[in-house]
């Protein structure tokens, strides 16, 4: 036997109304005459029971809009594939709507910062807006996507869409310019995806302090980096008049120990972009390469390390179409060459505003031509081992020495050994308190000693 369900809102669509204009009254009533949380919760609840009640569900978008006196608009941390910087920007503006009437804070600090960094954290929030009320939910979903929805009284239409959106954005963008903290990404495997887009890449403070000033390098090499760096960061004129996408490839090649993450950790410093640290390794197919890709935010630096020792993308475009099904699967769950280069040559780029690509290998030899060509890999730095220029920067860095009557014998000898700057920051910091302030000077002294091609030679036998 089927059981009966008595409809809720009476036999007739009249009775439902009037049962609806009823509730609408007491929600009113209850925003009018509880404390400001209180009526807010018990606001939002009866509106999202009544959206839930079967008979909304089916048509609840027409009913609504007709009977409803309030409007929602959501805004989805991921929207068709894509971040969305407006759920962004109104998250950084609700969080900073810090007052001593807020009942939930929380509290952050970054390193080295001398003040503790005061965010609101409610999850309802009402506030006023030209004398219209307006109410915040943000709906934090670990499975799912994040999303703030905002509800208001239809009748301020005008006001919420005319003014009231893009005052919070622009707020919201400000402050986070003002904030300027970038952040270090990185991707987690797939199998840690949960939902969609939800936990692609985890994410921490950049706390790294290298600059290019402290970079130990060829001056005029520097110089023309950091020209063309900040060519890019002003670059949006050029590249919209030019129809180009805006985005830059920086490929940085040298031995171990030259300074290829340094320097990277240099360029976030100077933009103030974001690093998206991708591990290729932990990518199975160019479907995954392709979300993780479009889910990372622009003014960012999207960085591969050791390109060569990643993933084996050489030669693989040469590879002839082979007609199997088992090669052709095979290939969905490989990474290749081709995906990589879609997303650098555009394909992707529709998302890819203001991004710079980095790829980073010890083994320039052993990467494609293709990969690496100019227009896709636009400027290519050798990062080298260290020139009597690039030891004065060090000397500053570690010992605060400009001058000291042993760089000349170090000049002397950095030309005939090949030593890194890593090597040379190395024995420079002065691990023995004691010791004299030059003491590493000397230390670093004996070590290239050891390192002339001579000793070495007879070292080896
Ligand atoms: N050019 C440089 N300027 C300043 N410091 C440097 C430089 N190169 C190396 N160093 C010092 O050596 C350490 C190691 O350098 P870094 O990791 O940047 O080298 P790398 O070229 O990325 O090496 P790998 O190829 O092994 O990843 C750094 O933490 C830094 O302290």
């Amino acid at each position: 036997m089927g059981s009966i369900v008595k409809p809720i809102f009476g036999k007739n669509f009249r009775t439902f109304g009037s049962n609806l204009a009823g509730l609408f009254f007491i929600i009113e009533t209850l925003r009018r005459y509880f404390p400001r949380q209180i009526k807010i919760t018990i606001q939002q609840f009866l509106f999202h029971a009544i959206q839930q009640l079967p008979l909304f569900k089916k048509s609840s978008d027409k009913i609504l809009a007709l009977l409803s006196p309030y409007t929602q608009i959501r805004f989805r941390e991921i929207e068709e594939y894509r971040y969305n910087y407006a759920y962004a920007a109104i998250k950084t503006y609700l969080g900073a709507k810090v007052n001593s009437e807020v009942k939930n804070l929380k509290g952050t600090q970054v390193k080295d910062s001398k003040s503790v960094d005061l965010k609101r954290d409610d999850s309802l929030i009402e506030e006023e807006y030209e004398g219209v009320n307006m109410w915040w939910d943000l709906v934090k979903c670990p499975k799912g996507i994040n999303i703030c929805s905002l509800t208001f009284h239809k009748k301020n239409w005008e006001v919420v869409t005319g003014s009231y959106l893009s005052y919070v954005v622009e707020e919201g963008k400000s402050i986070q310019a003002r904030k300027e903290n970038v952040k270090l990404f990185t991707n987690n495997p797939s199998t840690n995806w949960k939902l969609q887009m939800k936990n692609l890449w985890s994410c921490i403070d950049f706390e790294h302090p290298a600059t290019f000033e402290t970079m130990a390098m060829d001056l005029e090499k520097k110089d023309e980096i950091v020209r063309d760096l900040l060519a890019f960061k002003d670059g949006q004129e050029y590249y919209n008049k030019i129809g180009k996408a805006w985005k830059r490839g920086y490929l940085l090649y040298g031995p171990p120990g030259t300074g290829k993450s340094t320097m990277i950790a240099a360029m976030a410093n100077l933009l103030k972009y974001s690093v998206y640290d991708l591990e290729l390794t932990s990518i199975e197919n160019n479907w995954e390469l392709k979300k993780l890709l479009i889910a990372t935010t622009s003014k960012s630096i999207i960085v591969i390390e050791d390109i060569d020792c990643s993933v084996d993308l050489t030669g693989e475009r040469n590879v002839k179409e082979e007609s199997s099904s088992e090669s052709k699967r095979e290939k969905q769950k490989t990474i290749t060459l081709s995906g990589l280069l879609n997303f650098i040559d555009g394909i992707w780029s529709a998302c890819g505003q203001e991004r710079i690509l980095v790829f980073t290998t010890n083994h320039l030899g052993k990467l494609d031509e293709a990969l690496i060509r100019r227009g896709r890999m636009d400027m290519h730095i050798e990062l080298s081992y260290c020139t009597f220029d690039a030891f004065k920067i060090l000397a500053k860095n570690y010992l605060n020495l400009d001058s000291h009557p042993l760089f000349a014998k170090i000049e002397s000898l950095l030309k005939e050994t090949k030593i890194t700057p890593a090597d040379v920051a190395e024995n420079l910091i002065v691990k023995d308190t004691e010791s004299e302030a030059d003491g590493s000077l000397e230390g670093l002294i004996r070590a290239l000693e050891k390192m002339k091609p001579s000793q070495k030679g007879k070292a080896d036998k």
